[in-house]
């Protein structure tokens, strides 16, 4: 069995072997990267009775976003409406690769200056905090507005630097004023609660008593364990990722930092295909984390259990993540986690990104060039921490899982962990792509795994790919939730016509198809999409591919037809299309409009 498989053996257990096979520093360093192997997790201690609070997001700060890069939001603001207003923010580029997970791994940015320190910047809405002492019980009381909660802080025990300053070289503050509450959106699930909306801490009961019972362990993960859970007050269920709060263990700061980051984060995002924040609780020991429950488990997890995927899962499945890294994308986030332990499945076939202890936001000014994630996903400009990367790291991560997902291992797996780096981000060799795959997922992965980070497609471009857009509706009964659809710049669902890639009209492995109905508004074309029959190889568009061979064939329905549209993709016609992801486009301010859904906020309560 590859190694690779055996890395969850090495998540906060105390015989953490690193069993990627990355060794040393030195191995590492010799292919210009730095790689930091986990220290042992401190033992936990015994929990003590519950004291919970959930964190308040209420305290306003204008800054709702400062948990991404503050700095850049503060000055510029930030064109998307505002969002909820997060708890706690951190600067995540400064975020210590020293104690993740046995593949996380740190890199010397180009300044030199390795991105590992182990003391980070918490920013609290207007104010940067400089939390480096315990902070008394008092002084919480004394303080409900603020957002962070200061237990927390004082357990993370953070601060900027040896020089009192963020490093994006705005002093740091050791005061941090009340804060007025922002309006609560009734939609939000937090809001409905009153516990971490608008609310202010929510006043913890004297018995410790929480309303959240933690359930059977689910698996552990680099920062913390997860659990199944039960709202008993609403009686649904939730996953709890749970993280010890160990005010003097290194691994545990890290953690909650990281934890918080995904809060933070979590708590601005609302699409169907990302997994849903419900909120979250510190007790004494333990910062938990409350998620929407995924019953299915990873996709990384089905793989161990039942084999590969078939082609018609893998399209759904892409579908759905792209759907998914769309929206984030248009947030201007990077996940910079995608792989299949990152993604998981409901038991109708419905599928959410998770896990967004990695996710950065980007920004004008800041391109990134810390090295985290998975070695066998990350994209070579990661593992060379070139000039920065955008979200063009998320596509092609997308690629590996695509061949995670037909293969059950992600590319490269042969390879150790120093090896595998060193062929992602030193050779000119792209993965090998299994023969039995269909030539538009064969054209779709190429896409992806393109080395050249600035012509590979974005995620909405890729939704509009062959490989997607002739679709089955319903793979073993999973109906396709309507926001998976391909999605337009403004939020809108869209097929693509001729006028939207004039560059795209033609492959060598595709004939012209006749033209039959344009599609005449999204709604239709959301209703041509979930109409459409089951069988995977009525598109026209796949007459001519090995699939064809292999499946029984269906008449083509007339909707898969689209004006003017060739059924292929150019890998030379799209890196020159003008829609081909430029890393100034990435970043620039008019980017950022009209990319958040206009769906409304769905109400997921617990
Ligand atoms: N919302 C959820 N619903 C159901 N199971 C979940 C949920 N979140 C996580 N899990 C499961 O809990 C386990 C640990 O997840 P976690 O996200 O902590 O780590 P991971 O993604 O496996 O690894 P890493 O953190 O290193 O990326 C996994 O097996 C995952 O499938």
């Amino acid at each position: 069995m590859p190694t690779w498989w055996g890395r969850k053996s090495c998540k906060n257990n105390n015989n953490n072997n690193n069993s990627r096979g990355i060794s040393t520093d030195r191995d590492i360093k010799s292919c210009g990267v730095v790689v930091v192997v986990d220290p042992p997790l401190t033992p936990t201690r015994a929990a003590t009775p519950r004291c919970s609070r959930e964190f308040a997001n209420g305290a306003s700060s204008s800054s709702a976003f400062s948990g991404f890069d503050s700095d850049s939001t503060e000055k510029r603001g930030h064109p998307l409406p505002r969002p909820l207003l997060s708890p706690v923010s951190i600067h995540q580029d400064h975020v210590s690769g020293s104690t993740s997970g046995s593949t996380s791994v740190s890199s010397v940015s180009s300044s030199g200056s390795a991105e590992d320190q182990s003391q980070l910047v918490v920013s609290r809405g207007h104010c940067d905090v400089k939390l480096n002492e315990r902070v008394s019980p008092k002084l919480v009381t004394a303080r409900p507005t603020s957002p962070l909660h200061q237990r927390l802080a004082g357990v993370v025990s953070l601060e900027s630097s040896s020089t009192g300053r963020n490093d994006d070289g705005r002093s740091s503050s050791s005061e941090c004023h009340p804060l007025p509450r922002p309006p609560t959106s009734p939609t939000s699930p937090s809001a409905v609660h009153g516990s971490r909306i608008g609310g202010g801490y929510e006043t913890p009961s004297p018995s410790g008593f929480s309303k959240w019972k933690k359930g059977k362990f689910l698996g552990s993960g680099t920062f913390g364990q997860v659990y199944q859970g039960f709202n008993s007050e609403k009686g649904k269920m939730c996953a709890i990722k749970e993280v010890k709060v160990i005010s003097d263990d290194q691994t545990s700061k890290e953690c909650l930092k990281q934890l918080n980051q995904e809060i933070n984060l979590l708590s601005q995002l609302c699409h169907p295909n990302i997994v849903q924040y419900y909120g979250s609780e510190l007790s004494e020991e333990t910062l938990s984390v409350y998620l929407e429950y995924m019953s299915g488990g990873s996709i990384h997890k089905l793989l161990k259990e039942y084999g590969s995927f078939t082609e018609p899962v893998i399209q759904n499945y892409t579908r759905q993540i792209l759907a998914g890294l769309a929206y984030l994308h248009g947030r201007n986030t990077v996940h910079r986690d995608i792989k299949g332990a990152n993604i998981l499945v409901d038991p109708n076939g419905e599928i959410k990104l998770a896990d967004f202890g990695m996710a950065k936001h980007v920004t004008a000014f800041s391109t990134m060039l810390s090295f985290k994630g998975s070695p066998y996903w990350m994209a070579p400009e990661v593992v060379m921490s070139q000039n920065g990367y955008t979200h063009a790291v998320d596509v092609w991560s997308l690629g590996c899982t695509i061949l995670e997902m037909a293969t059950s291992k992600p590319p490269w797996s042969q390879f150790e962990g120093v090896a595998a780096i060193f062929k992602i981000g030193n050779s000119k060799d792209t993965p090998e792509i299994p023969e039995h795959l269909s030539n538009d997922a064969k054209n779709f992965i190429r896409l992806c795994l393109q080395r050249n980070p600035s012509v590979r497609p974005t995620a909405s471009q890729l939704l509009d790919h062959p490989f997607l857009r002739v679709h089955t509706t319903r793979v073993a009964n999973i109906s396709m939730p309507k926001d998976a659809a391909p999605r337009s710049f403004d939020g809108s669902f869209s097929l693509p016509t001729r006028e939207s890639y004039p560059g795209r009209l033609s492959h060598d492995n595709y004939q012209r198809q006749p033209l039959s109905r344009a599609i005449k508004s999204p709604r239709e074309n959301v209703r041509a999409i979930t109409s459409l029959p089951v069988s995977p190889c009525s598109s026209p568009l796949r007459q001519l591919g090995p699939a064809y061979k292999s499946c029984f064939l269906s008449p083509p329905h007339p909707s898969y037809a689209f004006p003017g549209l060739d059924s292929g993709y150019n890998l030379a016609e799209f890196a020159s299309s003008p829609f081909r992801m430029k890393k100034d486009t990435m970043i620039e301010p008019s980017s950022f409009r009209g990319q958040t859904p206009n769906t409304p906020l769905r109400s997921r309560l617990v």
